[in-house]
């Protein structure tokens, strides 16, 4: 096979350290705009979440870095080289694990992944070896003589993962990988991430679970649309986006506490949700006026920003799950 890319070069400045760099990507099927200027980049070592409802692009931005969709304009650049539509770089540097399960379900698993290693140039007793090590991450080595369509959903997924493994990529792509898979599988499915990004391999993963990207990723892209509106790591998107937020519930009070400082109120429970960029300063007045007014406070304390705040923010709608 031709290798299109050089070997990365050894990293030792800040921008030596970007593995990828996605500049105005755009996308047309037909007179729907999937992407309009999609850019984005990537530091190696970096576990990057895509966050989006459906449709928003997220399957044809990562089509498009694999070279499996041809974009209609802007470029992508691996190791600071061009790549834009061209295949070649998923077989040597990026592991790319589509929605769906792409196994031969007569065949057994350890067969899949033969079939697979060989299709991406690996042979012998190395091949061997690699099946050995991307069994032992996916935890079904005693199933590897099962075929596959004696495996659960979640299961597939697992040896799907692995088959995009088998030749070591750096950078490893996985589009909604826990999408209708059981809770067990789920967890494995992250631990393998972690255990891999740990390793060194550069993650990217898509969903529509919040949740997911809270607990896996460091950074996080939220795309809707066909653009992406924000992009950060999870602390710096809540402090830009997400509003902090004072929760007060006093016994009694039946009008909203007032306060020059705070933006927006808001009924939770017994309670109220008070919107403030001065928290401390609010607080302590709301304590002194409730003091003064003889109120019982039952409860007064910050309110976290949080990713579905921000998601509301730089979206204006409700991520659906
Ligand atoms: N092959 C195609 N032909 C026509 N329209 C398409 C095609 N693929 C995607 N689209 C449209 O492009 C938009 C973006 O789709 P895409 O699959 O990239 O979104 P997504 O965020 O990955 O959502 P999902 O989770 O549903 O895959 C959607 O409106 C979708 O209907």
């Amino acid at each position: 096979m031709e290798h299109v890319l050089a070997k990365p070069r050894v990293e030792t400045g800040a921008n030596d350290n970007l593995l990828l760099e996605v500049s105005g990507l755009r996308k047309g099927y037909g007179k729907k705009q999937a992407l309009n200027e999609v850019t984005f980049s990537l530091r190696a070592g970096t576990s990057f979440g895509f966050l989006g409802p459906n449709g928003a692009g997220k399957s044809t931005t990562m089509k498009i870095l694999t070279g499996i969709v041809k974009a209609d304009g802007g470029q992508v650049k691996l190791f600071g080289r061009d790549i834009t539509n061209n295949t070649g770089a998923v077989a040597e540097y990026i592991g790319y694990v589509p929605q769906e399960i792409t196994l031969y379900e007569k065949m057994s698993a350890y067969d899949n992944l033969e079939f697979f290693g060989q299709a991406y140039g690996v042979r012998g007793n190395e091949l061997k070896l690699r099946i050995r090590e991307v069994l032992e991450k996916t935890g079904l080595g005693d199933r590897a003589k099962d075929e596959i369509k004696t495996f659960s959903g979640g299961m597939k997924r697992r040896i799907n993962i692995a088959a995009a493994l088998l030749h070591r990529p750096k950078l490893l792509i996985l589009d909604e990988p826990t999408v209708g898979i059981d809770p067990q599988s789920r967890n494995h499915i992250f631990e393998m991430i972690r255990e891999l990004n740990n390793e060194g391999v550069t993650i990217i993963y898509s969903t529509h679970y919040m949740e997911e990207v809270e607990v896996l990723c460091d950074e996080i892209a939220i795309m809707d649309q066909g653009s992406i509106k924000a992009s950060g790591p999870l602390g710096e998107l809540l402090e830009r986006y997400g509003r902090q937020a004072i929760y007060m519930e006093a016994a009694g009070m039946k009008e909203p506490p007032r306060d020059p400082d705070v933006i927006k109120t808001t009924k939770e429970g017994s309670g109220w949700i008070m919107e403030t960029a001065n928290v401390g300063e609010v607080m302590q007045r709301l304590l002194l006026a409730a003091s003064q007014q003889r109120y019982d406070v039952k409860q007064l304390e910050v309110v976290r920003p949080s990713l579905e705040q921000v998601f509301l923010t730089v979206t204006g709608t409700a991520l659906r799950d």
